[in-house]
């Protein structure tokens, strides 16, 4: 039964149900789905010591058990931010998070990957502002094309055909986003010998095909071919209403690995990159259209971040040097990457 729990802390707020976690006991291994709201500041690291700012992490703070020295979260990346009082949660408003809370758990078997300390105080940030208005206007122009990124690959001329991006978009919205106040980020993590839910499965199959032609072999297998090197797959799932984005971030370095893949589905919107480093390169937009796909590795999976702006228009190169703007409707992206060896294992093996 699901209910609604007073304040999560320093979390994201952690909504919804949890599902099928192997073993609430020690060792914690890797939950099959996770539910969340997005947070603006999401997994921004800084590349130049490798340690993240707590300012960017502010939900990595996981609310363990305090005296739980040996825990592991599928969301932590480095200890450091542990030591460091990430008081930067302040900064937030405050997000009720609703958790899996069967009535015959435990309050206080804080085991598991989701229980939170006992009085912990709410806040944590949504996506968001709840009076969404449309924010940040457009100022810059989104190209068509992929930018001059190393390791960046974009293909919106073969994109993932009609029915198939709107059998897997029904899916996932029927599955994860039914509830209009529901979670807008799923998150779904795979042992290294399973595969992902059969939808995602074959959004993932056809989007390799695709990208097949346009990639080197080396680029193709990193993004896409079965490793045996015990890398499991995870795939994050996000909702995007029409004016809701996602912070410019790098994805977790700890946590996953090199080759991450994107495919836009429902509507599309505009993606910025930039460099972690000033001076090595122009931050930019890029349009993801429907059904597009992209894909990171390298410089451009480590060394740019990337976000959406929380709007509710872009700006759009069109014809001949003009621009047009192009409303946001609810936009549904798939996400899928490696994780590193061993970091689908949470916890004491
Ligand atoms: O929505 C997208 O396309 C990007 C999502 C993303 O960057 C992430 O979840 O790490
Ligand atoms: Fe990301």
């Amino acid at each position: 039964m699901l209910k609604r729990k007073a304040s999560v802390q320093l979390s994201p707020s952690k909504l919804d149900e949890v599902v099928s976690i192997p073993g609430n006991k020690r060792p914690r291994l890797t939950p099959i789905i996770t539910v969340f709201e997005r947070r603006p500041a999401l997994n921004v690291v800084d590349l130049d010591d490798s340690a993240p700012s707590p300012l960017e992490y502010p939900w990595m703070e996981w609310p363990w058990d305090d005296d739980d020295d040996d825990v592991d979260s599928l969301f932590d990346e480095l200890p450091a931010v542990r030591d460091n009082p990430a008081g930067t949660v302040q900064a937030f408003g405050n997000v009720e998070g609703v958790v899996n809370d069967d009535d015959d758990e435990e309050e206080d078997e804080v085991d598991s990957l989701f229980d939170e300390p006992a009085g912990s105080q709410a806040t944590c940030p949504s996506a968001v502002p709840d009076d969404a208005a449309p924010s940040s206007p457009a100022t810059i122009v989104a190209r068509r094309t992929a930018a001059p990124i190393p390791g960046l690959y974009f293909d919106d001329l073969c994109p993932v055909p009609e029915e198939l991006a709107s059998s897997v978009l029904a899916q996932l919205t029927a599955q994860y986003f039914s509830r209009p106040d529901g979670p807008n980020q799923i998150m779904l993590f795979t042992r290294p010998s399973d595969s992902l839910p059969a939808p995602l499965d074959a959004l993932l199959a056809t989007v390799s095909d695709l990208f097949r032609p346009s990639l080197s072999k080396e680029s193709h297998d990193l993004l896409f071919a079965p490793r045996g090197d015990g890398c499991a797959r995870q795939a994050i799932v996000n909702r995007y209403a029409p004016g809701e984005g996602i912070a410019s971030h790098v994805d977790l370095l700890g946590r996953y690995g090199d080759g991450i893949v994107g495919v836009s589905l429902g509507a599309g919107c505009a993606m910025a990159f930039a460099p972690l480093e000033e001076g090595k390169g122009d931050p930019c937009e890029m349009w993801l259209p429907p059904r597009s796909m992209i894909a990171l590795e390298g410089d451009a999976r480590y060394k740019w971040t990337h976000g959406i702006a929380a709007r509710s228009y872009d700006i759009v190169q069109g014809e001949n040097g003009s621009s047009e703007r192009i409303e946001r409707g609810t936009r549904v992206s798939v996400t899928f990457r490696w994780m590193l060896p061993g970091a689908h294992v949470v916890g004491d093996a």
